[in-house]
């Protein structure tokens, strides 16, 4: 039976993440409804002292950061960023993950890969066997997007336009999303890299062997921190 993740299990997997932000750090924050609580979580901990910068991935999550004064910093100014906190939308046993449901996975993507480490909060209804029963999002610049999504309509289920037919979501960094519904994915290294072919295709939401610990709340507010040995 599904479990219905509640604010509880991501209110607790969030608050619990910021446990690995030391004092000093340049800190990568994530976008949606469980970065959020690390986001109020780390506002608490700067009034009470705490010194970090925080490179946001995206304007809501900045506009977070201006709300509970976490100071901002830039890829202009620092190279590596020491952790990074951040939600997804479903992480497979090897810790392989689909995010971009909130449609931030192009910033999500290149703030993870610039960090020492990725700690992912997730209910723990985000933990799956096998990717894909989340609509894999993949975005996908705007010159020629119907063709770049026939050919990811060929990769073996529908490749859906994220908003409407005719007026298309436009994420941040001015492209469009296609959700495709591939139900499972055997293999996500085989697929991102068929993906990355794709010359219309800017990002994917696959994010292969970039989490590094997720921290997995649950109804009864408890958490359990899983370490990725691989990474
Ligand atoms: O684009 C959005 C991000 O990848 C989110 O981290 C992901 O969709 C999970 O969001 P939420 O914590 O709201 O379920």
């Amino acid at each position: 039976m599904e479990t219905i993740q509640t604010d509880v299990a991501k209110k607790a997997a969030g608050e619990k993440a910021v446990e690995f932000v030391k004092p000093g750090m340049i800190v990568g924050l994530g976008t949606g409804t469980t970065a959020y609580y690390a986001i109020v979580k780390l506002g608490e901990m700067i009034k009470e002292g705490l010194d970090i910068k925080a490179i946001p991935t995206s304007a809501g999550t900045l506009q977070l950061m201006h709300q509970y004064g976490i100071p901002q910093t830039t890829f202009a100014e620092v190279e590596k960023i020491a952790v990074t906190i951040d939600g997804a939308d479903e992480v497979d046993l090897d810790f392989h993950m689909i995010k971009g449901g909130g449609g931030a996975l192009m910033r999500e993507k290149i703030v993870a890969q610039a960090s020492e480490k990725v700690v992912i909060a997730v209910g723990e209804n985000k933990l799956v066997r096998h990717l894909g029963k989340f609509p894999l999002p993949v975005e996908v610049v705007q010159f020629g997007y119907e063709q770049t999504q026939r050919l990811l309509a060929k990769l073996g289920g529908p490749a859906i336009i994220r908003g409407a037919a005719h007026a298309p979501y436009i994420t941040e960094n001015e492209n469009y999303i296609i959700d495709l519904q591939l139900n499972h994915i055997n293999n996500p290294i085989e697929l991102e890299n068929q993906l990355k072919s794709i010359a219309g295709v800017a990002t994917t939401g696959l994010f292969i062997n970039l989490a590094n610990v997720v921290v997995v709340g649950r109804e009864d507010g408890s958490t359990t921190i899983l370490h990725n040995m691989v990474s």
